[in-house]
C-alpha cells in the first residue's frame, strides 16, 4: 500500500457539480430508476473478511477508492463545453477504441459538439512543431477501432508546462483527456497543478494506457488482454519451432520494461513454455542452480525448450555500461533477447551438445495490435467512465477498475509506484507449477 492513507484516495474537483445532467433528462421519464453515482459511493480495496475485522478493531476507515459513473449533476455546461484528447508514450492495443469511446460518450451522451484531437503526444501543444488540432464526431471515429495504433499519433519527450497550459486557455479547453502510461499521467498531473495555479476552469481526466498492465490499484489496463492473446499465438508458433529439431530451443522475447505480465499470462495462456523469465524474479545463467544448467537437462531429457522472456528480465547479467535512456527518460533495457540467444548457444557448444537455437521477437507487432473484443469493450468503458467523471468536474483523476467496478482514483496515487509480479502470489506460482521450471534459478539459497 506503500502507506498511503484513505485521505490520499479522494479525487478531486474543479467545483459543485449543479447542472441536471442530459442523460438524467433522457432518461427522467422512460427508467426512473436508471442509477446515477454519487460521491459517496466507494470501492473497497481489500474485501476481504481479515480486513474488515482489522478495520472494525482499529476503528479506521478502510482504504477506498471513488465509484466511477454517470452523475445525476454536472459541471460543465455541454453546450459550452470544449473538450481536448491527447495520446502519448507508446502504442498499445485498444487507443482508438477509447478515442471513440471519449468522442461518442461527450457526443451522444452529453451533446458537447466541440471536441479536438491534439497531434503527437504533448508535442502537438507546442505550436512550434506545426501539429495542427483535428476537430473530433462521432462521423470521423466511426471506424477508427478497426484499426491499431492511434489515429492522433504520439510522442514521448518533455515538452514546456506553461506552454501546454497557455495552449490549453488559447484555445479555451475546459476538459483534457490523457490517454497514455505512468509519464502521460505525470505530465496530467503537473498540466494540472499549473491550471490550479492560474485558477483556470480546465479539468483534466486520464484513461491508463499501458501494455504492461503495471498501473497499481487496477486489475487490468487496457490492451494487456489483447497483447498477452495475440502473444499467445506466438509463443504456439515458437513451440512448433523448438519441436521441429532435435534439442531444438527457441525464445520469444514479449514487452515488458518492470513487470511481466504479458510474459507469464502468455505462457499461461500456451502451457507448453518451459521457462519463463521476467524483471520480477533474479536468475543467474551459470552455475549448478543457473538457468542454463536447468535448460540443459530440459533439452537433454525432452530435445526441445521453449523460453519466453521480457524485456526487462536479467538485466544485472549485461556488463555495467552506460545507461541509455528514450526522449522521456525512460530506460531503455539491453536486448536480453539476443543476449540469451548468444548465451544459449555458446553454452550449448561448451557442453558438446548440439542445439539448434530459434529466437523471435514479436514486440511491435503485439503492441500496434488491433484489440480484441474483450478489450473493445473495456475501452469503450474507460472512456465512457472518464467523461462521466470530467463532465461531472471531477480533475486530476485516472480511470481505473478494481474488483470489476469502475473507479475513479487520483493521478498520484496512480503513479506513486508501478505494479509488478508478487513472485509469493498466486500468478506467479501457477507460471512455476505449468512450465515446471525451478522455484529459484539463482545459486543463492532462498
Ligand atoms: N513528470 C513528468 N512531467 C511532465 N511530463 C512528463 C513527465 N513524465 C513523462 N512526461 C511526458 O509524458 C509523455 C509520455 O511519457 P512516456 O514516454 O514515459 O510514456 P508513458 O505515458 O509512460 O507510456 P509508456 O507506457 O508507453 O512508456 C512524454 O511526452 C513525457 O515527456
Ligand atoms: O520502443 P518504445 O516506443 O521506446 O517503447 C518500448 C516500451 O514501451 C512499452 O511497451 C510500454 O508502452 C514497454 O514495454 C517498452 O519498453
Ligand atoms: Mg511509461
Amino acid at each position: 500500500m506503500n502507506d498511503l492513507k484513505r485521505s490520499d484516495f479522494e479525487v478531486n474537483r474543479l467545483g459543485k457539480a449543479t447542472l441536471l445532467s442530459p442523460i438524467f433528462k433522457n432518461y427522467a421519464e422512460e427508467a426512473p430508476d436508471k442509477e446515477f453515482i454519487d460521491d459517496s459511493r466507494r470501492i473497497i480495496y481489500d474485501p476481504s473478511i481479515e480486513a474488515y475485522k482489522a478495520n472494525m478493531e482499529s476503528g479506521e476507515e478502510p482504504i477506498s477508492f471513488l465509484k466511477a459513473g454517470a452523475r445525476k449533476e454536472i459541471y460543465f455546461d455541454p453546450s459550452k463545453t470544449k473538450a481536448a484528447i491527447v495520446t502519448c508514450g507508446g502504442l498499445c492495443p485498444g487507443i482508438n477504441n477509447v478515442i471513440r469511446g471519449l468522442v461518442n460518450g461527450l457526443y451522444y451522451r452529453y451533446k458537447v459538439r466541440n471536441i479536438w484531437g491534439i497531434q503527437y503526444g504533448y508535442q502537438g501543444f507546442i505550436p512550434e512543431y506545426g501539429h495542427e488540432m483535428i476537430k473530433l464526431t462521432p462521423e470521423v471515429v466511426k471506424d477508427i477501432h478497426l484499426f491499431g495504433g492511434t489515429i492522433l499519433g504520439s510522442s514521448r519527450g518533455r515538452q514546456d508546462i506553461s506552454a501546454m497550459v497557455d495552449a490549453l486557455e488559447r484555445e479555451n479547453i475546459n476538459i483534457l483527456f490523457t490517454i497514455g502510461g505512468d509519464g502521460t499521467l505525470a505530465g496530467n498531473h503537473v498540466i494540472n497543478e499549473e491550471i490550479k495555479r492560474r485558477g483556470l476552469k480546465i479539468v483534466t481526466a486520464g484513461i491508463p494506457k499501458t501494455i504492461d498492465n503495471d498501473v497499481n490499484y487496477m486489475t487490468k489496463t487496457f490492451g494487456f488482454d489483447t497483447a498477452f492473446t495475440t502473444a499467445a499465438a506466438v509463443v504456439r508458433d515458437a513451440h512448433n519451432e523448438a519441436t521441429g529439431a532435435y534439442n531444438g530451443v527457441a525464445i520469444v522475447k514479449l514487452m515488458g520494461r518492470d513487470s511481466g505480465f504479458i510474459a507469464a499470462n502468455a505462457a499461461l495462456a500456451m502451457p507448453d513454455v518451459n521457462f519463463v523469465l521476467v524483471p520480477e524474479s533474479k536468475f543467474d545463467l551459470h552455475g549448478e542452480k543457473g538457468f542454463l544448467a536447468a535448460l540443459k537437462s530440459r533439452v537433454v531429457d525432452r530435445h526441445h525448450a521453449l523460453v519466453v522472456v521480457a524485456e526487462g528480465a536479467g538485466q544485472h547479467l549485461f556488463d555495467e555500461g552506460s545507461e541509455v535512456k528514450d526522449k522521456s527518460g525512460n530506460v531503455k533495457h539491453k536486448d536480453i533477447g539476443v543476449f540469451l540467444k548468444d548465451e544459449i548457444g555458446k553454452f550449448f557448444t561448451g557442453e558438446g551438445i548440439e542445439a539448434t537455437v530459434k529466437y523471435i521477437d514479436p514486440s511491435y507487432i503485439i503492441r500496434s495490435e488491433v484489440a480484441i473484443p474483450a478489450d473493445s469493450v473495456f475501452c469503450n468503458d474507460l472512456a465512457l467512465n472518464a467523461v462521466h467523471g470530467a463532465m461531472a468536474g471531477l480533475t486530476d483523476f485516472v480511470v481505473g477498475r478494481w474488483h470489476n467496478q469502475f473507479t475513479y482514483l487520483p493521478i498520484p496515487v496512480a503513479t506513486a509506484s508501478r505494479k509488478k509480479i508478487d513472485v509469493d502470489g498466486s500468478l506467479w506460482w501457477s507460471v512455476l507449477e505449468t512450465t515446471g521450471q525451478p522455484i529459484n534459478m539463482t545459486n543463492e539459497d532462498k
